[in-house]
């Protein structure tokens, strides 16, 4: 599905990415853990094309898309969450979920959607999809007001409303309360099992790691020290020595 050779990666003179391989098979959840600082968010801009490398191949359905701009990746089916949700703000549940369709209906610019009367289809699909994120009661809110976990809910719907292949999620739960842990969690197996999706996860929270991954990889200073199922990553030493003790992955 998605697979990286030999990724290398520098910020001026620090090298963040040091020879990172993966190779993630169609409809695996594949998670990447490590300290702060290891290099997760970096790789995922690698691998979305929002970043550039400056060694090293990404390949998509056997396709080589090193050189290909994030939007063009977009269109192949890559679906992108961030640490901090991207949504219109000021416009409404509704309106995020609308504008996203139209975008991918139309794939036009966003000035002329905004100007744009949705169809009744499109409409009936938004309310399809504000069902699916649990936020059908929220519809006619602007983004702005709602909370946390309901903003991180509506860009996970918006991605949905593009039909992404695989849907690359930075640190999902990040800074949410127990209860939309809880929720997020269940909600991204539900949509992955929905839609069938290929998911590459980056994931403080152990919990989230062990309830949504099939396998692991741990990276420390740019580098990959381990692969495996949660079983195995918890059994390697060297994941065990960056972890200091602490249990991985204990739900
Ligand atoms: N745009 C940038 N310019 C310079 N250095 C950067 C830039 N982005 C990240 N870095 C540095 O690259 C290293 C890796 O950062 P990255 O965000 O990829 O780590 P991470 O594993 O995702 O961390 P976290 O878990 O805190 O999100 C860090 O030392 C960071 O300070």
């Amino acid at each position: 599905m998605i697979e990286c050779s030999n990724i290398y990666k520098s910020y001026g003179a620090i090298p963040v990415l040091k020879g990172i391989s993966l190779a993630v098979v169609q409809l695996e959840t594949f998670t990447i853990i490590g300290p702060n600082g290891a290099g997760k968010t970096t790789l995922f801009k690698v691998l979305t094309g929002e970043a550039p490398a400056n060694a090293g191949v990404v390949t998509f359905n056997g396709e080589n898309i090193t050189r290909l701009s994030a939007s063009a990746r977009v269109h192949r089916g890559f679906g992108r969450t961030f640490q901090v949700a991207r949504i219109l703000r000021c416009n409404s549940v509704l309106e995020n979920l609308i504008i996203a369709l139209e975008a991918r209906a139309r794939r036009s610019e966003l000035d002329r959607l905004l100007q744009l009367r949705p169809t009744k289809q499109i409409r009936d699909d938004a309310v399809g999809i504000a069902g699916r994120i649990s936020l059908l009661n929220k519809m006619d809110v602007p983004a702005r007001f709602l909370s946390h976990g309901d903003r991180k809910r509506l860009e996970l719907g918006v991605t949905l409303a593009l039909k992404p292949k695989i849907l690359m999620m930075d640190e999902p739960t990040a800074g949410m309360s127990p209860g939309d842990r809880n929720a997020t969690i269940d909600m991204i197996a539900r949509v992955k099992e929905e839609d069938q999706l290929t998911i590459m996860l980056t994931e403080h929270d152990m919990d989230v790691v062990a309830h949504l991954s099939d396998r692991i990889m741990v990276m420390n200073y740019g580098e990959a020290i381990a692969v495996g199922t949660l079983n195995e990553i918890r059994n390697n030493a060297a994941v065990r020595d960056i972890y200091l003790g602490e249990e991985i992955g204990d739900a």
